[in-house]
């Protein structure tokens, strides 16, 4: 990557209030020690370094629990290193306590000023660099994820931003009785035991290979494009594989029929056709955007959700496999460490988008080594630190690949109980029919 500008080149005169910090800086004088010490501006916040330094002081004498006025500045000033004790002059305090008296703002209004001409001087910061993002080096999906982390780094710290665990809590009360913002899978009994998928979940799918991850995985997200888009992420298959999958399970046609002509595939009825015909619309206004570029990173996955949800209302990310995902080139650490910090990343993801997050990932041979083959929480270990960041994880498990019982351990549900569900797997069709689930049945 090519040096960035030096930020400080850029004239950022213009992107500044001094009188308003002036008075601010009087009202932390003149209103008592509580103004100074509520206040959760950054001294870098202030743009004229005289009152940045002056601001440092009035932080810390309110810190120690000393008054914040005159004669106590004045007596503290020789705490100030050297170089800029200076800046802090008897004019300048004599000028903030008279502004500040003559103020008809809050000292809420004053340090809005303030914190939101800093912003402006980080975004206009932020701007430079990412002009020089954009001329250097590097894949384009990750330099946009960098931009957007500029961005989002510009805001500044300020006290209205400080939200206590209870400021809403009559809204929490009177929203008792309101609907959750979870939805449901296409499974009843599974909803019941882990009460559907919840905005900033993060839900792990694991299985051997072959057992049917994919499926699921595909049959969840076309069930939840009824309540928005979906970024569904394939790292194994491509688009056109997924649109065959979707058509065996939508039209109800046997998915053999739908990979082309040859003397091996079964040939499309006149009524598979005709389901299919009936079904055309249906599939060209799924809201599932598939992104099946290979290479995927968890930035890339983060890009394309945002990107998505720009179309519309994002109902959840995919995300198929986890173990597939490429690190960022030049990414030396070990493959255990990278997952990690994927997984973490999908949880922020979660949270940040305020969508379930549902990721596959595939079980290490663990399990094929116990007497009954059943998978467990540890045979996630190749996965990093999924099984903590996860919410939910559900172990899938059959004696075969080609066996169509197929069990489904829920292993951890952070918020409620455990159980098993049991399916029918139909690959014939690419979908999984519940039978039977057993919450609080044990698993292992
Ligand atoms: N045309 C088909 N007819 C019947 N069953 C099929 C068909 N295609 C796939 N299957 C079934 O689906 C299973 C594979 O499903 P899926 O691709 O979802 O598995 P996976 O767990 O994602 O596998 P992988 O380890 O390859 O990622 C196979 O074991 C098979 O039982």
């Amino acid at each position: 990557m090519t040096d960035l500008l030096d930020p400080s080149a850029l004239d950022r005169a213009v992107i500044h209030d001094p009188h308003a910090e002036k008075v601010l800086l009087g009202l932390c004088m003149t209103r008592g020690r509580r103004v100074a010490h509520d206040l959760t501006l950054n001294p870098a916040d202030f743009y004229t370094p005289a009152h940045e330094q002056l601001y440092g002081l009035i932080q810390r004498l309110a810190g120690e629990g000393k008054p914040t006025d005159l004669a106590t500045i004045n007596a503290n000033l020789a705490s100030v290193d050297q170089i800029h004790r200076g800046l802090i002059t008897a004019p300048l305090l004599i000028e903030c306590e008279e502004v500040a008296l003559g103020a008809d703002g809050s000292v809420a209004y004053y340090s809005r000023l303030v914190a939101d001409y800093a912003t402006r001087r980080h975004l206009s910061t932020a701007a430079v660099k990412i002009s020089q993002l954009a001329r250097g080096e590097g894949e384009v999906g990750e330099l946009v994820e960098m931009a957007r982390g500029l961005i989002d780094g510009t805001r500044s710290s300020i006290v209205s931003d400080i939200v206590l665990l209870g400021d809403d809590y009559d809204e929490f009360v009177a929203g008792l009785d309101r609907e959750t913002r979870t939805v449901p899978t296409p499974w009843p009994g599974l909803t019941k035991i882990i009460s559907g998928w919840a905005p900033g979940g993060l839900y792990v799918i694991a299985a051997r290979p072959s057992i049917g991850k994919t499926i699921v995985g595909l049959q969840v997200a076309l069930w939840l494009t009824r309540h928005g888009y979906v970024s569904f992420t394939s790292l194994e298959m491509t688009r056109r594989e997924l649109q065959q999958r979707a058509t065996a399970y939508i039209a109800q046609v046997q998915l053999g029929a739908l990979k082309g002509r040859s003397p091996w595939n079964p040939e499309l009825t006149v009524v598979d056709r005709e389901r299919i015909a009936e079904n055309t619309d249906t599939m060209k206004a799924l809201r599932l955007a598939v992104n099946d570029s290979p290479g995927a990173t968890v930035n890339s996955i983060r890009s394309h959700a945002r990107s998505v949800s720009r179309l519309g209302k994002l109902s959840a990310v995919v995300v198929d496999y986890l173990g597939l995902l490429s690190a960022t080139p030049g990414d030396r650490r070990s493959r255990y460490e990278m997952v990690t910090e994927w997984s973490r990343h999908l949880k922020t993801l979660a949270m940040e988008m305020q969508v379930p997050v549902i990721v596959l990932a595939q079980l290490n041979r663990g399990s094929t080594q116990r007497a009954d083959g059943r998978p467990q929480l540890s045979d996630l270990r190749d996965s990093g630190s999924v099984e903590q960041d996860a919410d939910v994880v559900m172990l899938l498990h059959a004696e075969d690949p080609a066996d169509r019982n197929v069990d489904m351990g829920i292993a951890k549900n952070r918020q409620g109980v455990l159980g098993r569900v049991e399916f029918t797997k139909r690959g014939e069709t690419a979908e999984f029919a519940e039978r039977h689930a057993m919450p609080n049945d044990g698993w292992g």
